[in-house]
């Protein structure tokens, strides 16, 4: 049998709590940038990290870290490299995308970002009348919403611009709560779509258009809209012009483009100097990953972890935590970085896999959770691996209740692991009539979760989180010899939805299947 199976299935009858001693603990936290992350409340033994390792070794992550940041076209099926470290790289690092030197461009179109978001704060570029901008509406969706809605979500302590709001729904009432209360005058809107052809993203800015032009006239449109996007020509069609325009790469996936010009809401909310702390954030996690030993290397050890857990334990999901109510876009944020990467069931050759691969990525922040679905956490017939991620010190409001908040999440974690026996349950209370509450009340404990702490969650800390977890998602997919640079799997559906647009139009449903069919019937006869 696989030693990581056999692993899995003797460590399975293992008592975590058994394992724990300070020792453990010091050996298996790991620090990366400003974040401490203990990892001793996994199933980490001897045994399973040096069987991790050889399975890295393997493989040669290392080899293939070093492939990625050389700018190898390691994304096959579009023939790209996967250059996304180069958007938060500095002047002098040395980096090239499938063999062409990049940084220049890169830093060149940083500065034209960074000095239209200052214009935009500083109240130096104005709308069509000469107003100031006082609301920004950013209208994108998928890798072009998530990331910067949850970055600016995350710095709401740092936010000193101008109200930054996200649309990226195609239902109306997205963009009717966005620009409900807004004065055309005051509102520059964003159209944040990489390849300009996303249907939700380009009927939404056609909707923001002609409310501004109803309001304002044509000529306005050049002061009130900007476009972020790698397709300059569909831009340009679209009616935005190119002092208008900032660009990026196609060697910038989707939902790696916060750090490009995609985060432009971000630096108008925050601005220059704590966006660059955002990106050295994210440049120390890429020192972190390409010079750290395999032991100590947080995203290689947290990779190999997670692929065990799916591939060998057969564990379908992992839930993320945030103590920090600023960070509850972060789940949302990483299914997207993590199920679209890791969705996949062929490999780079297009060939079957036969094992599972992406986990399914979910929660909430605590202590939201707790009252919510920790029940099944702590005593549902399997566990979860459980990210808790806690900055400790308070940015808005009072340390003391901010402590509390801390405390919750190390007694969770605690009781994650640590459990409760029968007789300690029974001992405490009996049911109504002496029922005995014993197995009611008992936890089964050994369950696994990851502490990640830091100080604060500033800008850089929220840069490094982000990275991290970036490359300990490319550490699982090299492990399973997978593509985590396409998404072919939205393809069907896009392509579906324009069919059904039409049959509802028209109700012509011939080709649809019989349930589909009688939907759309039902639909016309009831949409109103
Ligand atoms: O930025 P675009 O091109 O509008 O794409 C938005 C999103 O749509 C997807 O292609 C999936 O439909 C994502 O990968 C991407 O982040």
């Amino acid at each position: 049998m696989n030693e990581l199976k056999a692993l899995a299935q003797s460590l399975s009858e293992t008592s975590l709590n058994s394992l724990m001693n300070p020792q453990r603990t010091a050996q298996l936290t790991l620090d990366a940038g400003p974040w401490r992350v203990d990892l001793s409340k996994h199933f980490l033994t001897d045994a399973s990290i040096a069987a991790l390792k050889a399975w890295c070794d393997s493989r040669d992550v290392q080899g293939a870290i070093s492939d990625l940041f050389a700018g190898l076209p390691l994304n096959l099926t579009e023939g790209r490299a996967v250059m996304h470290m180069a958007m938060r790289a500095e002047a002098g690092d040395d980096l090239k995308a499938d063999g062409e030197a990049v940084m220049d461009d890169v830093l060149r179109e940083r500065e034209r970002c960074l000095v239209f978001a200052e214009r935009v704060r500083s109240g130096q570029h104005t709308g069509a009348t000469g107003a100031r901008i006082e609301r920004v509406i950013n209208i994108g969706i998928g890798g072009s919403d998530l990331g910067p809605r949850m970055a600016v979500e995350a710095l709401a302590p740092d936010h000193d611009g101008p109200d930054v709001r996200f649309v990226a729904n195609v239902d109306p009432s997205d963009l009717y709560h966005a620009l409900d209360g807004a004065d055309p005058a005051r509102t520059l809107v964003i159209v944040a779509s990489k390849t300009f052809t996303t249907i939700e993203t380009l009927t939404n800015a056609r909707a923001a258009r002609a409310w501004l032009v109803a309001e304002l006239g044509e000529a306005a449109v050049a002061d009130h809209f900007v476009a972020l996007s790698t397709a300059q020509d569909k831009v340009a069609a679209f009616g935005i012009g190119p002092a208008q325009t900032f660009g990026f790469w196609d060697w910038v996936g989707g939902r790696y483009s916060l750090w490009s010009a995609i985060g432009l809401p971000i630096m108008i909310a925050i601005g220059r100097d704590a966006f660059c702390e955002f990106l050295a954030g994210a440049r120390d996690m890429d020192q972190h990953v390409q010079q750290t030993p395999f032991e100590r290397n947080l995203p290689v050890m947290l990779g190999a972890l997670y692929a065990w857990y799916r591939q060998y334990w057969d564990k379908p999901s992992v839930a993320v935590i945030p103590y920090d109510q600023h960070l509850s876009e972060l789940p949302a944020y990483l299914q997207q970085a993590d199920m679209e990467s890791l969705g996949k069931r062929v490999d780079r050759q297009g060939q079957p896999i036969h094992h599972a691969t992406g986990a399914v990525v979910w929660g909430e922040p605590g202590t939201n959770g707790q009252h919510a679905f920790f029940q099944l956490l702590h005593q549902g017939s399997d566990w979860i691996p459980v990210e808790f991620i806690v900055p400790v010190q308070a940015r808005l409001g009072a340390q003391s209740q901010h402590d509390l908040l801390v405390a919750n999440a190390l007694a969770q974690g605690e009781a994650l692991l640590v459990g409760k026996d029968v007789d300690t349950a029974r001992a405490e209370m009996a049911g109504p009539d002496g029922m005995d509450l014993g197995p009611h009340r008992t936890f089964p404990g050994s369950r696994p979760s990851t502490l990640f702490l830091t100080p604060s969650m500033t800008p850089r800390a929220l840069g490094a989180l982000v990275a991290m977890h970036e490359h300990r998602i490319f550490v699982q997919g090299w492990l399973w010899n997978l593509n985590a640079y396409d998404q072919w799997g939205v393809e069907l559906g896009k392509a579906l939805a324009l069919s059904a647009a039409d049959a509802l139009a028209s109700g012509d449903t011939e080709g649809k299947d019989a349930s589909t069919a009688a939907a759309i019937d039902w639909v016309r006869q009831n949409r109103g």
